[in-house]
C-alpha cells in the first residue's frame, strides 16, 4: 500500500449493546482498504455488497477490490436508487437474489450506500435464514449520523413509512468521510437536518456548533464534516445504548418524524420530498408544537427556520410544490409507530430540551398543521 492510498482513521464511535456492540470508524480511505477495516468482525471471508445504481459506478469497484486484497470473497447486487427501492417489492426480489447466490447464515451483507441500501439491507440480512451478519458502509451524509447506527431496518408501506422491519445491529458502520464529495448538494442538506436533529434533541452546545459551522459541511470541509458524524454518532449511540427498542428515550430520535413521515407518505416516495427534508419542516413544525405548549418558544423555532433557510432548506410545506390538507396529513400521523391505545406521541421542547409528549391534544396538532399550510 502506497502512503497516498493509506487510510486515515479520524475517530471511532462505539455502541455499547453487551455483546452486540459495534465500532463506528470515521476517516477518509476507509472504503479503499475495506477489506482490512472489516476483516476483524467477519465470521467467514464470504460477503454480498449491496448497493444502488448511483454508487456502484463510484465506489463498488474500489470496495470489491480492496475485500478481494484482502482475502474475502464477494459479490455485488446493484439496486435501483431512491426511495421506492424501499418496498415489498424489492425486499422480495432481494431476498430471491441472495437465496440464489446461495447466502450461508456466516455470510455478511455489506450495505454501500445511503440511509435506503442500509435499512433495506439490514432488514434482509435481519430476516434471511432467521439472521445473518451485516455490515453498514455508509455513503451518504444522512447513512453516516444517523441510517447506519442503532439497528433500525425496515422497508415502506403504502400505509406509511418504515412500517415493517426489524430491530437488527450491524457488526461495524464504515463511515468514509471522502465519499462525500460527490454526493449532490440537496443530499448534503437533506443529511444535515438530521446533524441539526441531535442539537435540538439534547445538546445546545452542538446546534449552536451547527449555528456557527454548519455551511462548511458543504463546502468539503472534512474536519467540519468528521466532527458533525462523530458527535451524531456519539449522540445516537448513547441513546440506543440506554433504549436500543425504542421503549421509551430512543423516540427523541424521531424529533420531527411523526410530521416528516406524513409529508413524506402524501408524496408517495416519488423523490419530490427526500427524508431529510420532510424532517427539516417537521422539525420546524415539532418547534411550533413547543411553543404552543409552552415547552418552547417562538424565538426558537425562528432560530431554527433562519438557520436551515440560510443554508438552503425548505421549512415550509407550502414550499414542496404540492398540495397538502391537514386531513390527510393526520389520517398518516395516526399510522405513526409512536402512537398508543390511539393517541399520537410527539417529540416536542425547546432546543436542546426535546421531550416526549403523549398528552398533546388532537386540536393543537391541527392547528401546528393548519398553520404550516398557509404560511
Ligand atoms: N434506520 C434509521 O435509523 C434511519 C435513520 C434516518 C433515515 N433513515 C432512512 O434513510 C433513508 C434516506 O437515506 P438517504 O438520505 O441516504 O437516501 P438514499 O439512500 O436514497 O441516498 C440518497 C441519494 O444519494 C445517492 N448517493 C448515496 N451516496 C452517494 C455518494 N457518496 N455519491 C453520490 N451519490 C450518492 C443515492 O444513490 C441516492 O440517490 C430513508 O428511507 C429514511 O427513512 C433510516
Ligand atoms: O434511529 C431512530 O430511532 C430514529 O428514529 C432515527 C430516524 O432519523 C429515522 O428516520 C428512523 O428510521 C425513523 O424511525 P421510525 O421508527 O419512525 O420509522
Ligand atoms: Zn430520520
Amino acid at each position: 500500500m502506497t502512503a497516498s492510498n493509506a487510510p486515515t482513521l479520524l475517530d471511532t464511535v462505539t455502541v455499547p449493546l453487551g455483546d452486540r456492540s459495534y465500532d463506528i470508524q470515521i476517516g477518509n480511505g476507509l472504503i479503499a482498504n475495506l477489506g482490512t477495516v472489516i476483516a476483524p468482525v467477519l465470521d467467514q471471508k464470504r460477503t454480498v455488497i449491496i448497493t444502488d445504481e448511483n454508487v456502484a459506478p463510484l465506489y463498488l469497484e474500489t470496495a470489491q477490490n480492496a475485500l478481494e486484497a484482502a482475502g474475502i470473497q464477494t459479490q455485488a447486487i446493484t439496486l435501483k436508487a431512491g426511495e421506492t427501492t424501499k418496498s415489498f417489492q424489492s425486499y422480495q426480489n432481494l431476498m430471491d437474489q441472495l437465496l440464489t447466490l446461495g447466502v450461508e447464515r456466516k455470510d455478511t451483507l455489506i450495505a454501500l450506500g445511503g440511509g435506503v441500501i442500509g435499512d433495506l439491507t439490514g432488514f434482509a440480512a435481519a430476516t434471511l435464514r432467521r439472521g445473518v451478519n451485516f455490515i453498514q458502509v455508509p455513503t451518504s451524509l444522512l447513512a453516516q449520523v444517523d441510517s447506519s447506527v442503532g439497528g433500525k431496518t425496515g422497508i415502506n408501506t403504502p400505509h406509511g413509512k418504515n412500517l415493517v422491519g426489524a430491530f437488527y445491529q450491524p457488526r461495524m458502520v464504515v463511515a468514509d468521510i471522502s465519499v462525500l464529495n460527490s454526493l449532490p448538494k440537496r443530499e448534503l442538506q437533506a443529511g444535515y437536518a438530521e446533524v441539526v436533529k441531535y442539537g435540538l434533541i439534547d445538546d445546545p452546545d452542538f446546534f449552536n456548533w451547527c449555528l456557527a459551522n454548519g455551511s462548511n459541511i458543504f463546502n468539503g470541509d472534512h474536519s467540519a464534516q468528521a466532527y458533525a458524524i462523530a458527535t451524531s454518532c456519539r449522540s445516537k449511540a448513547r441513546i440506543v445504548a440506554e433504549d436500543e427498542r425504542e421503549g421509551g428515550k430512543r423516540a427523541l430520535l424521531n424529533l420531527g418524524h411523526t410530521f416528516g413521515h406524513a409529508l413524506e407518505a402524501e408524496c408517495a416516495y416519488d423523490g419530490t420530498l427526500l427524508h431529510g427534508e420532510a424532517v427539516a419542516i417537521g422539525m420546524v413544525m415539532a418547534l411550533d408544537l413547543a411553543a404552543r405548549l409552552g415547552t418552547g418558544s417562538d424565538t426558537e423555532k425562528d432560530l431554527l427556520t433562519t438557520h436551515l433557510r440560510d443554508v438552503g432548506m425548505k421549512t415550509r410545506p407550502t414550499e414542496i410544490g404540492r398540495k397538502f390538507t391537514s386531513d390527510k396529513l393526520l389520517h398518516h400521523m395516526e399510522q405513526d409507530k409512536k402512537v398508543e391505545a390511539g393517541k399520537m406521541v410527539f417529540i416536542a421542547g425547546g432546543i436542546g430540551r426535546a421531550e416526549v409528549r403523549k398528552d398533546v391534544p388532537v386540536d393543537m396538532v391541527r392547528q401546528v398543521l393548519d398553520a404550516s399550510l398557509c404560511s
